[in-house]
């Protein structure tokens, strides 16, 4: 059997005395793109923060290549090969943008020259400051932040989230090529189901921290009750 490259198993973790996530468990494969779906506030960033040791675990495994890591503290999660984009983007506004990129990357296929070729944006604004740049500069210098730490995943937390539709579709393209023409494990969370669907290969669905659902992305995309069950009618309108 090929061993997967995450693999999560009844996994429970929340806030203080408040429980978020209910026994979730799932697998990646290498290569794998998983998008995480459910309406706000159903658990899905704090799954992700989950991986990335953010919150309280109750219970439950975090394996990543075979190796046990929900013990880890959180500052070694991404030397354990977790890459993280959150929601927050959390760029540092006083550094330049190459400095952003180089201050905490490792070695490994990910370079400054590979980074500046997915977003030649970041190329021509290397000199600026963090907080020069516009919402969609700073989704991709997060994005570039995060492949040079040369991760074996990608963790993106609503990536597209408030930008300009032109910017989404940059985005969408420079994330279609991390997974296909990379190789690149990503995990991706969006309001928007059909771009993610469009971006992924399986989907998981989160109701109050509980998955609910599991499918190819292109079988849920087909799926118009479901997704209205469970995403929205909006976005099953859209899909249509
Ligand atoms: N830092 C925190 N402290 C306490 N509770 C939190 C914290 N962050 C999130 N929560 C709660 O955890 C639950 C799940 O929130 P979470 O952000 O994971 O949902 P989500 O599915 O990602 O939704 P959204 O799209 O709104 O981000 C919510 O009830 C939220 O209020």
């Amino acid at each position: 059997m090929v061993e997967p490259l995450l693999s999560v198993r009844s996994l429970s973790a929340g806030y203080g005395d408040a429980s978020v996530l209910d026994e979730v468990s799932f697998e990646l494969e290498e290569g794998g793109a998983l998008a995480l779906l459910g309406r706000n506030g159903m658990g899905k960033s704090t799954l992700l923060a989950t991986l990335m040791g953010h919150t309280l675990r109750r219970g439950g495994t975090i394996a990543l290549r075979g190796r046990p890591v929900e013990r880890l503290a959180p500052h070694l999660r991404p030397a354990a090969g977790f890459g993280w984009v959150p929601q927050e983007r959390d760029i540092f506004p006083s550094l330049t943008v190459e400095e952003n990129l180089t201050v905490a990357a490792r070695r490994g296929p990910w370079t400054l020259a590979r980074v500046h070729e997915l977003f030649p944006r970041l190329r021509e604004r290397r000199s600026n400051l963090g907080s020069q740049l516009s919402g969609g500069e700073q989704q991709m210098l997060a994005i570039g932040r995060a492949l040079m730490l040369n991760p074996a995943l990608v963790l993106l937390d609503e990536p597209l989230e408030g930008l300009a539709p032109v910017i989404v579709e940059e985005l969408s393209a420079a994330i279609r090529r991390m997974v296909e023409r990379e190789g690149l494990a990503i995990i991706l969370v969006e309001q928007h189901a059909h771009i993610a669907l469009g971006l992924t290969r399986d989907a998981i669905v989160l109701e109050r921290g509980r998955i609910v659902h599991r499918a190819p992305s292109a079988t849920l995309a087909q799926d118009h009750a479901t997704l209205e069950r469970y995403v929205g009618m909006r976005v099953a309108a859209k899909a249509a």
